[in-house]
């Protein structure tokens, strides 16, 4: 496997970001939504990540596995740049660097992140949450106050389908089981649109109908998004993986079909066949 393959083209400049929801703006042309180069993280020399390189298409879903400490939290942290890195570059489509946007700049900007934890609003409905989700200011009277457009009610009722949840519209969050939380979660996400989402452990503490769910609303999102998916589940990666990322002490292991990784002897060594 050549890492190179997708690797950016050097020539195109990176452009200052004025636009704040700049993702549907992204360049995509050459394939990648997400070009992670020779990334480099260290904790007190202790390299996190080590020359990592990572290249996410546009419209895909990537499952990234491995075992412990291999630098899977470490890598969402540097896109959505709660940790900026040492060295290396990380580029949103051809043009934009990410590294010289905030934390809040990249969220807005169309890259976003479920926690493994839903942080649901529980004192509110289903539909206030995803209302919230619609605005950038965040202070809850504002937003519950105003009179939401046409074209947010339409946005509202799409994500509710998406999730499944159009049932639950007037129940308030506290009330929903574990897995529709998760679900209401993602679904705040969707109400930013996002290029890009980075989902973690989605199916941890689920039952089993959750977890068939979550695999049919994480692949439904593929195509429209591109959808990282950290997970330790390995029978939820086989049932929703093309592409499998293995990584560890940093860097990537191995990259190809579930099949190609799991009969991979180095991946068996270090991660499968503990
Ligand atoms: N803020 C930090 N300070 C010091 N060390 C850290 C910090 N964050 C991560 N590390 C270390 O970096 C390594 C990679 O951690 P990371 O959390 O990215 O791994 P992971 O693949 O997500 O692991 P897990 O599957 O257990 O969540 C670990 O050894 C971890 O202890």
């Amino acid at each position: 496997m050549n890492p190179f393959k997708h690797a950016r083209n050097w020539s195109t400049r990176a452009l200052p970001v004025k636009d704040p929801n700049f993702g549907h703006a992204v360049d995509t042309s050459h394939g990648p939504i997400l070009y992670i180069e020779d990334v480099n993280v260290s904790f007190d020399g202790f390299k996190a990540l080590n020359n990592l390189n990572l290249f996410i298409d546009d419209g895909e879903l990537r499952c990234i596995i491995g075992p412990n400490g291999a630098g899977k939290t470490t890598m969402m942290d540097v896109i959505t740049g709660k940790t900026k890195p040492d060295s290396g570059s990380i580029f949103f489509g051809q043009q934009i660097n990410l590294q010289h946007l905030s934390e809040h700049q990249i969220s807005r900007g169309g890259i976003g992140r479920k926690f493994q934890k839903p942080t649901v609003f529980e004192a509110l409905s289903v539909y206030e949450n995803l209302e919230l989700a619609t605005a950038d200011d965040k202070r809850v009277w504002h937003i519950l106050s105003h009179q939401l457009t046409g074209a947010q009610r339409d946005k509202i009722d799409e994500v509710l389908y998406t999730i499944g949840l159009s049932q639950h519209v007037h129940n308030s969050a506290g009330n929903l089981s574990h897995g529709q939380k998760q679900w209401l979660e993602i679904g705040m996400l969707l109400m930013q649109s996002p290029r890009v989402l980075l989902v973690d452990e989605p199916v941890a503490g689920m039952t089993g109908e959750e977890t068939e769910r979550t695999a049919e609303l994480l692949t439904s999102l593929a195509g429209k998004h591109s959808v990282i998916v950290v997970e330790h589940d390995m029978a939820f990666v086989r049932s929703i993986a093309k592409n499998v990322t293995v990584l560890h002490q940093g860097s990537v292991l191995a990259e190809g079909t579930m099949d190609q990784v799991q009969s991979n002897p180095k991946v068996i060594e270090v991660y499968l066949g503990e």
